[in-house]
């Protein structure tokens, strides 16, 4: 028979944790007994797993050694609480949060680009899951950085609401309620209103001017790619959709390489869904909303730069971002260590 797996989701009442329980469902991960956790705020309540309804737990007084495998998306205070403690009673957490991700012995993991980095886990028994925006980067330039290597990222983003949780998602709907029925908007979630407008701000704001998720995809990348030469300048937009996030991506390349010669390589990497078409390009709502591909359009040459190649990324930031990258690195983790 094969084994399965006794499962902790800490977070489990959120957004990503939800989406990360559907999955396991979904993908038949080999789920033996799922824990779902969260705080003392929602312990009692009931959520959903293979039909049957399973009682969400209190993490303050939870017995972490009951486990295997924790997935991790309870902010990272949260995670700098509980995943040591767990780490030390034998349970793999894989963590969705910025806590460990720049700590050297803690792999950082995009299977599709460096599934072999997963070996690390036995340092601390924790893998760190990326950013959503670097994830779904590191996934369409993983292919160009191996064929003709990558100078410089210059990537804009226009990400969505439900990067910042459940309750973003529920200010942007009232914000367009209210807006449309002629009454003020509230503003809580963001520093600005976000119906019909865009915020050139995600996370907090970093000595150099850049914002801490403007700097995580240049901290990201570099230890993903395992190259700290590649240059990324980056500006994080948020936009007022509610799944799913995009990103105007131009690279400069060390040697030359053609858009025709681009499409070629991604059509035939994993994870990514070609768009090769100009008029068929990919949209956060039309394609990327509940789907686990990385979504890639609008190639085409950079007319201004020899080695330049320009093109539209989308994915879903909670799936492919969060929960889905999460479980492929689980799926790896069970298939190869454990
Ligand atoms: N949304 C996204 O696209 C991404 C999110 N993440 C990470 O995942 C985290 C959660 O995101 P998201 O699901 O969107 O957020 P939500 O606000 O939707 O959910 C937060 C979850 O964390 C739980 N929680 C909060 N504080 C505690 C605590 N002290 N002890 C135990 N559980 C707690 C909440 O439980 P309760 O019901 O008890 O309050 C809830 O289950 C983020 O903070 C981020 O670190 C990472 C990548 C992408
Ligand atoms: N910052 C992302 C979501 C997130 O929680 O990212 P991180 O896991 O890096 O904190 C967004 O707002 O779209």
């Amino acid at each position: 028979m094969s084994q399965a797996f006794d499962v902790a989701v800490l977070g489990a009442t959120g957004l990503v944790g939800q989406n990360i329980i559907e999955i396991l469902e979904q993908r038949e991960f080999p789920v033996n007994t799922l824990y779902p956790l969260a705080s003392a705020r929602s312990a009692g309540e009931k959520i959903k797993f293979k039909g049957k309804d399973v009682t969400v737990l209190d993490a303050e007084t939870f017995d972490f050694s009951k486990t295997q495998i924790g997935f991790f998306s309870a902010g990272g205070s949260t995670s700098a609480k509980y995943a040591p403690i767990a780490a030390e009673a034998g349970c793999v957490v894989i963590d969705n949060t910025s806590q460990f991700r720049y700590e050297a012995d803690i792999p950082l993991v995009v299977p599709e680009v460096n599934a072999h980095a997963i070996a690390d886990f036995r340092n601390r028994n924790i893998i760190a899951n990326p950013n959503c925006s670097t994830i779904q980067m590191m996934v369409a330039l993983k292919p160009i950085q191996d064929a003709v290597g990558i100078a410089r990222i210059n990537v804009a983003t226009y990400q969505s609401v439900s990067g910042a949780g459940r309750s973003a998602i529920e200010e942007l709907a009232k914000q367009c309620n209210a807006l449309l029925s002629g009454r003020e908007p509230q503003v809580e979630a963001f520093s600005r209103q976000i119906a019909f407008n865009v915020i050139p701000q995600i996370d907090v704001f970093q000595n150099n001017d850049y914002t801490k998720e403007e700097m995580k995809m240049v901290w990201e990348t570099h230890k993903i790619m395992g190259d700290e030469s590649i240059l990324v300048n980056p500006t994080a937009v948020r936009v007022p959709v509610f799944y799913g996030h995009g990103e105007a991506i131009h690279i400069e390349t060390h040697q030359p390489i053609d858009a025709e010669e681009v499409k070629a390589l991604l059509a035939a990497a994993p994870g990514i869904t070609l768009m090769a078409n100009r008029e068929d390009f990919p949209t956060q709502v039309g394609n990327a909303s509940g789907k686990d591909d990385v979504f890639v359009g609008r190639i085409r040459n950079d007319i201004s730069h020899p080695n330049g190649i320009n093109m539209w990324v989308v994915a879903d930031n909670v799936r492919k971002g969060a929960a889905t990258n999460s479980i492929q690195i689980a799926e790896h983790l069970i298939r190869d260590y454990l």
